[in-house]
């Protein structure tokens, strides 16, 4: 529509996707619409996309946040931006596709967690995705988690939001809004909601990727027996969570936890900070660890 082409720039509305990208199968199906491997006809090249029917004006608003934010975005660790398209009220958002799908994922399908270099690796990767996120883009992600976490075929970790929580937010001004899967939210991020003066901001996000490490680590996040409406209560009321066998985890492991999960937004450490942690500095090699998962999720699947 004439609207649609002035406002946005990111947005192709005069031609049809279908004519470029043809569909291989569906890879997901969210509350915001479904999500298909898709294969450009011209380079052959395997693509994710997010196909959000009747789309109105104002969803389109929305879901231009998130076109600018991924647009701009131009780092190894965040998920590249190929096109996007309002065609027939018909939104596609179309990205780079992850063959080893997200980390939760594949911890399921192993049913097992991962081990000290694997962690090392994921979540330094993931620090650099959030360093340039804050500093570059002054993005929250304020849903981080393995589940936001993806694979390329070749071990790469490429960061991603498919509850579409991140949104912009400069650097003095605060976010107030309340946003996030449960079980990884900050204690802050939880008290915004009762008390309206709070506020959080980056740090939450450094909150939530401690938590991810001991999801890592123990394939589930800490309170995850209890009921989500249960757990921002708990996550406030209780000391920061821990490792439940820290004995089987180095001391620099143990030390990164204790530096990301303080209650106290202020003394959390940033993500700058963090990647010269001794946890992750440590940490000089490749993405091996990784690919050797990935090759036992793809055994896994041959053998059954
Ligand atoms: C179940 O098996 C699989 C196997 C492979 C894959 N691979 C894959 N590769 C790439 N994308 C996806 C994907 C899956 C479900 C939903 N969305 C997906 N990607 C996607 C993500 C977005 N948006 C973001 O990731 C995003 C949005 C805002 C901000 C950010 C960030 F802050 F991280 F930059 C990231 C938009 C459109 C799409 C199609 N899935 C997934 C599941």
């Amino acid at each position: 529509s004439q609207s649609a082409k002035k406002k946005h720039s990111n947005l192709v509305t005069d031609k049809d996707p279908t004519l470029t990208w043809e569909i291989v199968n569906e890879i997901g199906d969210g509350a915001f619409g479904k999500v298909y491997k898709v294969r450009n006809k011209q380079s052959g090249i395997l693509a994710a996309a997010k196909i959000v029917e009747k789309c109105t004006e104002e969803e389109l608003d929305d879901y231009m946040i998130e076109i600018d934010i991924l647009s701009e975005c131009n780092h190894k660790n965040i998920l590249k931006f190929y096109e996007a398209y309002f065609f027939d009220t018909k939104l596609w958002i179309i990205i780079e596709f992850c063959s080893g799908g997200a980390v939760d994922n594949i911890m399921f399908d192993l049913d097992k967690p991962l081990n000290e270099p694997q962690i090392q690796y994921i979540i330094r990767e993931t620090l650099e995705a959030l360093c340039y996120l804050h500093e570059n883009c002054f993005v929250i992600h304020r849903d981080m988690k393995a589940g936001n976490i993806l694979l390329a075929e070749n071990g790469q970790v490429k960061l991603a939001d498919f509850g579409v929580s991140a949104k912009n937010s400069s650097l003095i001004q605060r976010r107030y809004s309340f946003i996030g899967t449960p079980y990884w939210m900050s204690p802050e991020i939880i008290a915004c909601e009762t008390d309206k003066e709070m506020s959080y901001d980056y740090k939450t996000d450094i909150w939530s990727l401690g938590v991810t490490c001991i999801e890592l680590a123990e394939k589930e996040p800490p309170h995850n027996e209890l009921n989500p409406n249960r757990v921002m209560m708990k996550i406030r009321k209780s000391d920061s969570p821990k490792l439940k066998h820290p004995n089987q985890w180095s001391k620099n492991f143990q030390d990164f936890l204790t530096k990301c999960l303080n209650k106290n937004p202020d003394e959390r450490l940033t993500a700058r900070d963090l990647l010269k942690h001794p946890f992750i500095a440590s940490y000089t090699g490749d993405e091996k660890p990784v690919k050797l998962l990935l090759g036992e999720k793809n055994a896994d699947i041959n053998v059954v």
